[in-house]
């Protein structure tokens, strides 16, 4: 499948398997598969039309037009978002960043500010020390948990936000370059390769080296879904970000 309205527009999304879903059925060599902090420098730079950005770079961009209805989000655990620490969470120490991130950074930075005040230190650096508190996302997160047991804890972010705000929380949602033509036409192209993709997640899941563990990521953590309520907590989430100091204002979103 490969809709018309995407004929010569072209398409970035994240390489993780979160994505899978969303990008199910177009040509996979058309397709710039980046993480997240790459993928939003290749669509800042032009290169890119279309990308499954962070959401924090959307509005940190000022981004205008958003495909509607669609998003990796997740309302509770996400699963594949967390700190891990040998200890407790809230207890304020140093915390390693995972570079690829800028969605997730942003959260921990909201959810540290609002409710976990202290002297946290942030660390960019994809080398922690052996023991250090890590922030991971995506598949090197699944990964790890897959990897490491015991005596470490993981400390999810969409559930904390979720535990602190009832909502759910949109980590990436598709970005449309501004003058890009027939935004409708390409929104609404997305649209129904999500609604193919999410029948196909049994098929995704079963490439992966862990099927039932993939299937169960795919179906019970992320969801897909950009409704009334992600809308809501995209407005608290920049909210908190502005006075916060991470963000700038900017227009509202558009979603097409
Ligand atoms: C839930 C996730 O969402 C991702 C997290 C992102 C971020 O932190 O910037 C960006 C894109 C999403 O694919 C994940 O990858 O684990």
């Amino acid at each position: 499948m490969n809709p018309a309205a995407l004929a010569g527009v072209r398409v970035g999304s994240v390489s993780y398997l979160n994505a899978k879903p969303l990008i199910w059925g177009l040509d996979p060599a058309k397709v710039v598969l980046e993480v997240p902090a790459k993928l939003t420098n290749s669509f800042e730079a032009g290169k890119i039309d279309v990308a499954l950005i962070p959401l924090f770079e959307i509005l940190h961009l000022g981004v205008e037009k958003v495909v509607d209805d669609v998003a990796i989000a997740c309302l509770g655990p996400v699963h594949s978002v967390f700190v891990a620490s040998r200890g407790q969470f809230g207890v304020p120490g140093e915390i390693y960043l995972d570079p690829s991130s800028r969605s997730s950074v942003a959260l921990l930075q909201v959810l540290l500010s609002e409710f976990y005040p202290g002297d946290w230190e942030l660390v960019a650096s994809s080398n922690p020390p052996v023991n250090a508190s890590r922030l991971i996302i995506g598949d090197p997160a699944l990964e790890f948990r897959a990897r490491h047991d015991g005596g470490w804890r993981y400390h999810d972010l969409g559930e904390l936000w979720h535990s602190h705000t009832g909502l759910p929380f949109v980590f990436a949602a598709w970005a449309l370059r501004s003058g890009l033509k027939d935004a409708a036409g390409v929104a609404g192209a997305l649209r129904e390769v999500k609604v193919d993709g999410l029948e196909a997640r049994r098929e995704i899941a079963s490439k992966t080296g862990d099927p039932s563990g993939s299937y169960e990521y795919l179906t019970r953590y992320i969801r897909y879904d950009l409704g009334a309520k992600e809308k809501e907590a995209i407005l608290l989430f920049r909210e908190l970000a502005l006075r916060h100091g991470l963000l700038a204002r900017t227009a509202e979103l558009d979603f097409v």
